[in-house]
């Protein structure tokens, strides 16, 4: 006997295609049930009967601040701390800028060098449009502790390293950088959805984080804005638009900041995916996030077990599932070519350059018995060099 699966009833709330393991749900998450149904209700039924009604009649307005309550459970913030809004380097741009504002006599942003480009990229052009004397300094990740001096006006990290990984210690970073005085900003881009996080326990300043990877919310998803409630009546983002404004439909030439988080919103914001996004948050819906890390890293731990061992893989992530997110990877100097010989056999995962082979587990929908599977079609590619192949070898655009 086999006890029953109790991740049996929300992979059931998804689309899964027939003959695939997708284990790529940390660059995409797949299509939940609710989110086609939702999106097929709010095309024909309010976007095409309610017309432009719909802000109020369908409460269109408030699904920024509606979607971000449904967030705020899963990274741990207080309630009201979190809009759906931009994307996730809007939303980095608009922390992070506050956060150099609170901050006016320090001229640092710290970061390490397993941060996603994007965030370095963000980082970089605000430190040179401030036009302030900003830096970005780039550190090494296991030395971030030491590099937090009294420059340092803020901590710019993501959480779960996208290529290893590799988690940071959210808890005592935060700690560390406000006792430095610094303030934090974190990007959750693989850790909402995928391992419990706890924003106000760890005293965490601001984060940001993806709609469209373990949140499920279709490609490119609104993403997702923190600001702790102390710091929100003095948050002022370099960015600005109409729906922060204290009373948008006053029309008044000048910026008020609105009271609270809705300070943080810019423009308009994207009815049709945040719609999808809100319907496939109700997935959560009485999920146990203990019990999802308990999950993610009882199927991680089956795959590298699997693997280990194995001469022409080198494991990228920590060894210790309690040091990862709820990926792995590993490299091999063929990672291309292997992972487009995987995904011809099913196994969907994907490819980061140099060479790194990267699978995401995700409690909500995978399961134990794909995992197994993906690792032994895996361990049949590299045996049989079923990899080299030209078309394996042809990059495609997007990877
Ligand atoms: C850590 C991290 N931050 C940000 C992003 C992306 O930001 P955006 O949605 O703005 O493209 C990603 C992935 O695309 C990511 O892995
Ligand atoms: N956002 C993406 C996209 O528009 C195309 C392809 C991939 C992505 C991703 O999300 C990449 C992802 N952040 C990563 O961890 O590599």
């Amino acid at each position: 006997m086999t006890a029953p699966d109790p991740f049996a009833r929300t992979r059931a709330l998804f689309e899964l295609p027939e003959g695939v393991i997708y284990l790529d749900g940390n660059s995409l998450g797949p299509l939940p049930r609710a989110a086609r149904e939702r999106l097929a209700h709010v095309v024909a039924q309010e976007w095409g009967g309610l017309l432009i009604r719909g802000w109020n009649e369908a409460g269109w307005i408030d699904l920024p601040a509606r979607v971000g309550a449904r967030i705020a459970r899963l990274i741990g913030a207080e309630p009201g701390a979190v809009r759906a809004a931009d994307s996730t380097s809007v939303n980095l741009f608009k922390a992070l800028s506050a956060a150099l504002a609170l901050r006016p006599g320090r001229r640092t942003i710290l970061s390490d060098s397993g941060n996603f480009p994007t965030d370095l990229y963000v980082a970089q052009r605000l430190a040179e449009a401030l036009g302030q004397g900003h830096v970005l300094r780039v550190v090494a990740p296991e030395t971030v502790e030491d590099a937090l001096d009294s420059d340092v006006a803020a901590l710019m990290l993501t959480e779960v390293d996208y290529r290893t990984g590799r988690r940071h210690d959210m808890a005592a970073l935060t700690a560390r950088a406000q006792a430095a005085g610094a303030l934090t900003v974190w990007d959750l881009a693989h850790s909402a959805g995928a391992l419990p996080v706890d924003l106000a326990g760890a005293g965490a300043d601001f984060a940001v984080g993806c709609g469209y990877k373990y949140l499920n919310g279709g490609p490119g998803a609104p993403a997702f804005l923190y600001a702790a409630p102390r710091l929100q009546a003095e948050a002022a983002p370099a960015l600005a638009g109409w729906m922060g404004h204290a009373a948008p439909f006053d029309f008044v030439p000048d910026y008020v900041p609105a009271t609270g988080m809705d300070r943080m919103l810019a423009g308009t914001p994207p009815i049709l995916s945040l719609s999808a996004l809100d319907a496939a948050l109700e997935v959560w819906e009485g999920v146990d996030l203990a019990a999802l890390r308990a999950r993610s890293i009882a199927l991680s731990e089956g795959f590298v077990a699997a693997l280990e061992g194995r001469e022409d893989l080198v494991l990228a992530s920590p060894r210790d599932p309690e040091r990862r997110g709820s990926q792995v990877s590993f490299r091999h100097p063929e990672g291309y070519a292997v992972m487009q010989a995987l995904i011809a056999r099913g196994v969907i995962g994907d490819f980061r350059a140099p060479d790194l082979i990267r699978f995401g587990f995700a409690p909500l929908y995978n399961t134990p018995q794909e995992v197994a599977r993906a690792a032994a079609i895996l361990a049949e590619v590299l045996d049989a060099a079923a990899w080299d192949r030209p078309e394996f070898r042809r990059r495609a655009k997007v990877t």
